[in-house]
């Protein structure tokens, strides 16, 4: 089973903003989610992860160091999806989901079965009526359907998403919720930011608690949310609420 173990890794901006001293692990067939605040450094770790800034400590993938491994096959490893997916060139969403296979070799877009997976993830994530339209005419929450789609295509042993529920509605964000579940279950490992706790209370498996460029806490999510925790980190007041799922939710008034 895939395991990937960050050992002492730091990595900051000369601005001094960054992680620093992040040790933890992350494991085929979990989902882990990292929560916290604005500035945190979610999204400077998991660009360290992805190999894409530099950084001091280890990053090992099943005992290997990432650092020994060619940009290639680092590439073919991990599928990303940025915070703002860029796309600049109206390829059609069909052209964008089948390029997520580019890692894995030149020819694998064109292959019969990257057309079957294309179809497969476009089914769910909603983007079958979409798929002959340029992805430059799509709104904001289909285009991030579109990148996560495209992830999904690219099935790599681990995925790397930041905030890809920021521009879904409910519906959309149970569908990703249920395809980063349908690939933990075939063990991939799934990294993912959110800024919404009740996604980490109800979808993590382990949950990584950041501030101030530090990893606060990681663990299963009933060990690591607690109201004094939250409210710390977010400076609001965080009230838990059981669910019917048996599962914590949180929410916090308005001043
Ligand atoms: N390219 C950069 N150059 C210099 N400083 C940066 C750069 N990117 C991020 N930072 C700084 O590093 C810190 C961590 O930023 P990061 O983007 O990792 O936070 P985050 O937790 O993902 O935030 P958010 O929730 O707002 O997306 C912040 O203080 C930020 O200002």
């Amino acid at each position: 089973m895939t395991s990937l173990v960050l050992d002492n890794v730091s990595a900051l901006y000369p601005s001094g903003g960054g992680v620093t001293s992040i040790s933890a692990e992350a494991r085929g067939g979990e989902i882990t989610v990292l929560i916290g605040p604005n500035g945190s450094g979610k999204s400077t770790l998991l660009k360290a992860i992805a190999g894409l800034i530099d950084y001091d400590g280890s990053i090992r993938l099943n005992g290997v160091d990432m650092e020994s491994m060619g940009r290639r096959s680092r590439a073919a490893l991990f599928a990303v999806v940025d915070q703002i997916p860029s796309m600049n060139y109206p390829f059609s969403v069909t052209e964008v989901l089948a390029m997520g296979r580019l890692p894995h070799g030149r020819d694998e877009p064109r292959k019969n079965s990257t057309l079957r997976s294309v179809r497969r993830a476009a089914t769910a994530m909603d983007l079958s009526d979409l798929c002959n339209r340029p992805v430059t005419e799509l709104s904001g929450g289909e285009r991030q359907r579109v990148a996560i789609a495209r992830a999904i295509v690219q099935d790599s042993p681990i995925m790397l998403m930041d905030e890809p529920s920021s521009a879904l509605d409910p519906g959309h964000v149970s569908s990703l919720f249920s395809s980063l579940r349908d690939m933990t279950n075939r063990g991939r490992a799934v990294i993912v930011t959110v800024h919404d706790v009740n996604l980490a209370a109800m979808f993590a498996d382990k949950v990584w608690l950041m501030d101030e460029g530090r990893l606060v806490r990681y663990g299963n999510p009933e060990d690591i949310l607690s109201r004094e925790r939250l409210s710390k980190v977010y400076g609001v007041d965080f009230r838990r609420y059981d669910g019917e799922r048996g599962k914590s939710l949180w929410f916090f008034e308005l001043d």
